[in-house]
């Protein structure tokens, strides 16, 4: 059964090639090219995939892309001067600080300090406040394209039972947002869930980003329901290699799921899509151009 798995890798191509077309009538509008800028600390290696595949995406889209790479040893005193740097240069319409930072650095102290209106990665507290409240502001890029999967494949998500496992700032507690003002009702689901195979059985819409590896079983899941595979696990394979696996098993999952996510080629894709996609929308604020909404 190959029909219920959702392609997000197909999706977001789709969408990138979208965001192209609007940056295209962008310049024209405004005379310049949207400005994306991805700071680097470090050498993270999955980060380093992760910032080589930003930038060529943003070029691919007609975007500048500013790249700034710094040591390991940064000091937090001047990661902060960069970003103010950001904040102040017009050429820059969003920021994007990757994520995780060395341990000596406090990652919400980096985030509060990007200015909340070229914050495309909607992690700054700003951001949070307006996605709980109903006002537009930035939304974070991996639960913004869960929820672009999830309406393309069920439409209308009005009244269904949904469940977020795991409750992280960047994942969890946005995507519960979003759903709940889909109209879904929604549990958000952690470490100290009681039963959380009962829990799961009752949601039409599972969301698993939880970080580990296959623990979300076919046989929790109500047959027909949607799963969001947001898992992204490196675990040990055959011949000393790695593969990489979700946060669902996913050979049970699918036999039982009306719709799945695969990992890779799931979720992962559409959060650099909806990077870009962010960004159009901050350039867009920034030269007070009126934004038509490239059918996202
Ligand atoms: N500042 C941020 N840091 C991090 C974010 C983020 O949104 N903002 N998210 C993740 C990492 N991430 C983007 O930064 C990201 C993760 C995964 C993928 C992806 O396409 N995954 C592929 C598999 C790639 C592989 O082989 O490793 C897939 O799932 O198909 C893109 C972006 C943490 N940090």
């Amino acid at each position: 059964m190959t029909e219920n798995i959702i392609d997000g890798k197909a999706f977001a191509a789709g969408l990138r090639a979208r965001i192209a077309d609007g940056v295209a009538a962008f310049v024209a509008k405004a005379g310049r090219a949207p400005g994306l800028a991805v700071v680097l600390v470090g050498e993270n290696p999955a980060s380093q995939v992760y910032v080589r595949a930003k930038h060529k995406a943003t070029i691919e889209a007609g975007m500048e892309s500013f790249e700034h790479r710094l040591s390991a040893d940064t000091t937090q005193a001047a990661l902060l001067a960069l970003v103010a740097q950001l904040n102040a240069d017009p050429a820059v319409d969003g920021i994007l600080v990757q994520l995780p930072l060395p341990r000596h650095i406090d990652e919400n102290a980096v985030i509060a300090a990007i200015d909340p209106d070229k914050d495309v990665d909607g992690f700054h507290p700003v951001n949070a406040g307006r996605l709980a409240t109903g006002i537009e502001g930035f939304v974070p890029c991996t639960p913004l394209g869960c929820l672009m999967l999830l309406k393309d494949r069920l439409g209308d998500l009005s009244g269904l039972n949904a469940v977020v496992i795991g409750r992280s700032n960047i994942v969890g507690k946005p995507m519960a947002q979003l759903l709940l003002a889909e109209s879904c009702t929604v549990t958000v689901a952690h470490s100290r869930t009681r039963d959380l195979p009962a829990v799961v059985r009752a949601a039409d819409i599972v969301v698993a980003a939880v970080g580990r590896p296959e623990m979300i079983r076919g046989d929790w899941l109500k047959p027909g329901a949607a799963v969001i595979d947001v898992g992204i696990n490196r675990i040990p394979a055959d011949g000393g290699k790695s593969r990489l696996v979700g946060d669902v098993d996913f050979v049970s999952a699918a036999a039982v799921a009306g719709a799945i996510t695969p990992v890779p080629g799931g979720v992962g894709p559409m959060t650099i899509a909806v990077l870009l996609r962010n960004t159009l929308v901050a350039a867009h604020r920034n030269a007070d151009v009126p934004f038509e909404a490239v059918s996202l």
